[in-house]
């Protein structure tokens, strides 16, 4: 399975990097995973709702440009669909069974995504309705998708 995380934003903090190096060291027992870190627009300080969308738009074009037509995407939103951890899991087991190999989790920048992100999304996955730095998301997504496999293999790990 070759997953891909896009996140738009620098990873600034030196624990998160490392957090999530060691996660994806991890996945590599069970994935082919890529990290793909896009710069995130200039936003100027109070900011009309128009030039919030631009902004918006030009970092969703950068991602919509990393992904293939043949990758089902899931996009990290506030307002998607809440799984558990075996239910994303399940989710992940079935698209492999069903030819879906390639996985691509987007993460927005701090103005969230564009539309034409979550058009294009096949499916939003929400961590809560709170919402999370970007930078933090990243980790959580990256020990979740780590679990998820571990789930998949039957293998022990943490309640
Ligand atoms: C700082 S948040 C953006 C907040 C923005 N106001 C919004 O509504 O999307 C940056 C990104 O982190 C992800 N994110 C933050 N909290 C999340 C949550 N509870 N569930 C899923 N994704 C989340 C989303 O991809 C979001 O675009």
């Amino acid at each position: 399975m070759k997953i891909t995380i896009i996140a738009v934003g620098k990873l600034k903090e030196k624990y998160l990097k490392q957090g999530i190096q060691e996660y994806v060291k991890r996945l590599g027992a069970y994935a082919n995973i890529d990290i793909i870190e896009l710069p995130d627009e200039k936003a100027p300080e109070n900011m009309s709702d128009a030039e919030a969308e631009e902004v918006k738009r030009k970092e969703g074009d950068r991602i919509l440009s990393k992904i293939s037509t043949d990758t089902y995407i899931i996009s990290l939103e506030i307002m998607g669909e809440m799984l558990t951890s075996e239910e994303l899991a399940r989710k992940m087991d079935n698209l492999a069974t069903h030819g879906k190999s390639k996985i691509a989790f987007v993460i927005g920048g701090s103005l969230g995504l564009s539309k034409e992100v979550t058009d294009r999304s096949d499916f939003a996955l929400s961590f809560s309705k709170m919402t999370f730095p970007h930078q933090l998301m990243r980790l959580v997504l990256v020990e979740q998708v780590y679990r998820a496999f571990r789930i998949n293999r039957g293998e022990p790990y943490h309640k």
